[in-house]
């Protein structure tokens, strides 16, 4: 049986951006507290994780060892290598480490922590803090079904979870690793037009970020293809063909399909 939630105890290796999203998520999913470990090498977001969140924060990754089974590696790619050193000679059989870390493969991740070790890669986004997140997972070659079933069931309590073959965790990077910062771009432009029209920018902002959140949970939640659902926006003759019609000039589509392969082919470039 898959462990609740309420009993996993996790232990962070890098408490910046994505590993506080998580810890907000994790904690509002229902984690304790207390449950949730950091190991992070500056004074100064130690110390706002403690204040935030009521996590221990600690300077030693080693120190989660002793604590925590599961070990959420969230350093930068480049400092893969350097956040493991200190752990390799204490991962122990019942470790198994969840990497966030984007293009580092688990053979590499394997051969840095030495031996067997288990090792699970994950590719989630920071609106898991609010429990929105979109996650892909891949498995390690010494990762057992059960460390599958926990990682999923830990990404899924802070939102949607996808399992992938370990190739395509570069794509998943691309699409929904990176994709906030594409829907962030969207609607600040859409608020900026809304502005250039004559809205106050507060009112704009709103629309905007409403207008985004409500068609992705259209298609979320009709299942209904999004072409099918623009249709339904287009009257014949009206306002939203004479837009689209900007948009396809302005080579919209294009310009997402090549953003999501540039991030892609630098997640693979990330793999060292
Ligand atoms: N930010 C995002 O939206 C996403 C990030 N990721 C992945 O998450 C990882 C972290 O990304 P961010 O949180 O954005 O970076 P960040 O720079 O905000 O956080 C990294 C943190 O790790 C700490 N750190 C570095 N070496 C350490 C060590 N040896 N021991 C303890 N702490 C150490 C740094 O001081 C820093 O606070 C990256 O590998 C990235 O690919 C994955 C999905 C989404
Ligand atoms: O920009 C990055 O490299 C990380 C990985 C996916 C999202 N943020």
């Amino acid at each position: 049986m898959v462990q609740a939630l309420g009993q996993m105890r996790i232990g962070f290796i890098g408490g910046g951006n994505m590993a506080e999203a998580l810890i907000r998520g994790l904690l509002a999913a229902g984690a304790a507290p207390a449950n949730l470990l950091v190991a992070e090498l500056l004074d100064s977001r130690r110390e706002q994780l403690r204040q935030r969140y009521g996590v221990q924060a600690l300077t030693q990754s080693s120190a989660l060892l002793e604590q925590a089974d599961i070990i959420v590696l969230a350093v930068k790619p480049q400092a893969a290598e350097a956040a493991l050193a200190p752990i390799s000679d204490l991962f122990e059989p019942h470790h198994c480490l969840i990497s966030i870390l984007a293009g580092v493969s688990t053979a590499r991740l394997e051969k840095l922590l030495g031996g067997t070790p288990r090792v699970i890669r994950v590719m989630p986004n920071t609106p898991a803090l609010i429990g929105a997140g979109a996650a892909g997972i891949s498995r390690g070659r010494n990762a057992t079904d059960a460390d599958e079933q926990r990682a999923c069931a830990l990404f899924r309590s802070v939102g949607q979870v996808q399992v992938v073959k370990e190739a395509l965790l570069d794509a998943v990077t691309g699409l929904s690793g990176s994709g906030p910062a594409y829907a962030y771009l969207l609607i600040e432009a859409m608020a900026d037009g809304g502005v250039l029209e004559g809205l106050p920018r507060d009112v704009a902002l709103q629309l905007a970020a409403q207008t985004v959140a409500g068609a992705a949970q259209m298609v979320l939640q009709e299942g209904e293809h999004p072409a099918l659902l623009r249709d339904r926006v287009c009257s014949p003759a009206g306002t939203t063909i004479a837009a689209l019609r900007c948009l396809e000039a302005a080579g919209l589509r294009s310009a997402v399909i090549e953003a999501v392969a540039c991030a892609a082919q630098r997640s693979r470039e990330l793999a060292g």
